[in-house]
């Protein structure tokens, strides 16, 4: 297998640059999540990723700003927030009126736009899913959303959408779970090949994983925790990883995954191509 150079951000196709770890917050305790995200981006983090679902879009941007008010030299612009729609069933006019909304708990905080816009799943079926990408591909236009992305599509999703007559912004990433037990490498490599980025969701397991044996000799090797080789192995993959934690303590270390690299060997070690053991949900095979 290829083992990617990592780097901090990635370029993303329309320019736009990725920090390559994100703050995960689906789950969060309400009461916490303002804080979590203050904290994440005081130790380092530039990246952080919420949606409609979560019902914490108000308080992650409450996070931002108040980090941003920490000091003059923090800036909305060094942050990434991605957004997710949830609900497609009402077709164009509704899909309008909650990205309104998603800009609107946004720019509440002061902070403007959305830097990433994405589908969550492709559940809604092929006229709702394009319906849904011509409101994005307007929000773009309008400036009130830097990029739009999908999240969970498989290859057949994403090529309706490439060949869909009215396309005129791609899709710059797509979000599915990947960790070394849901590796997907057949849809990652076709998503790399178009030049959309991989943003890997679940990249702790969930914590299902986390005292593997195997992983716990890697991790001692290098005098890391299982999380950080974990996360190294999605960016040595060429992903976007998300960690989720809400355990302050945990932040730093999550991010900290910059400064040792894993050998090919540790790396196939990792790996387990034969297993499929998605933690959440599956619908990249959907209609
Ligand atoms: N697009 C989609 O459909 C989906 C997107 N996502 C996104 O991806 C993010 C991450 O996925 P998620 O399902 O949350 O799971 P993760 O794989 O990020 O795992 C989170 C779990 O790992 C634990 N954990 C975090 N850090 C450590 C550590 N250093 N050592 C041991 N355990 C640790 C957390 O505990 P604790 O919090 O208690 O510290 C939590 O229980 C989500 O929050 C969301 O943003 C996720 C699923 C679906
Ligand atoms: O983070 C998430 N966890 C989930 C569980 C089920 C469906 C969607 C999601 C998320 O987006």
């Amino acid at each position: 297998m290829t083992s990617y150079q990592v780097t901090r951000e990635i370029v993303l196709s329309n320019g736009a640059l990725l920090p390559t770890v994100g703050l995960g917050t689906y789950y969060l305790p309400p009461k916490k999540t303002a804080e979590t995200v203050t904290q994440a981006l005081t130790k380092g983090y530039r990246h952080i990723d919420t949606a409609v679902l979560y019902n914490n879009e108000e308080e992650v941007a409450q996070g931002i700003a108040d980090w941003i008010g920490l000091d003059p030299q923090n800036l909305r612009l060094d942050v990434f927030y991605t957004t997710k729609l949830w609900d497609m069933d009402g077709g164009y006019t509704a899909v309008r009126r909650e990205i309104a909304r998603c800009v609107r708990k946004m720019t509440a905080y002061g902070l403007e736009y959305i830097d990433l816009l994405l589908i969550h799943s492709p559940l809604c079926g092929s006229r709702k899913r394009l319906e849904c990408w011509r409101a994005m591909q307007e929000a773009v236009d309008a400036g009130t959303v830097k990029s739009i992305g999908v999240s969970n599509y498989g290859v057949h999703h994403i090529q309706e959408l490439l060949a869909w007559p009215k396309l005129t912004h791609k899709p710059v990433v797509n979000q599915i779970e990947i960790s070394p037990w849901c590796m997907r490498q057949e849809l990652a490599d076709w998503c790399r090949q178009q030049g959309i980025v991989v943003e890997a969701y679940a990249p702790l397991t969930h914590g299902y994983k986390t005292e593997d044996s195997a992983l716990k000799a890697i991790a001692e090797k290098h005098s890391v925790s299982t999380a950080q080789v974990l996360i190294r192995w999605s960016l040595q993959h060429g992903y976007v990883p998300l960690p989720k934690t809400q355990t302050i303590g945990r932040l730093s270390g999550n991010v900290d995954v910059y400064r040792f690299e894993l050998s090919d060997e540790e790396l196939a070690t990792i790996d387990h191509p034969e297993a499929h053991e998605p933690t959440d949900w599956e619908c990249t095979e959907a209609p």
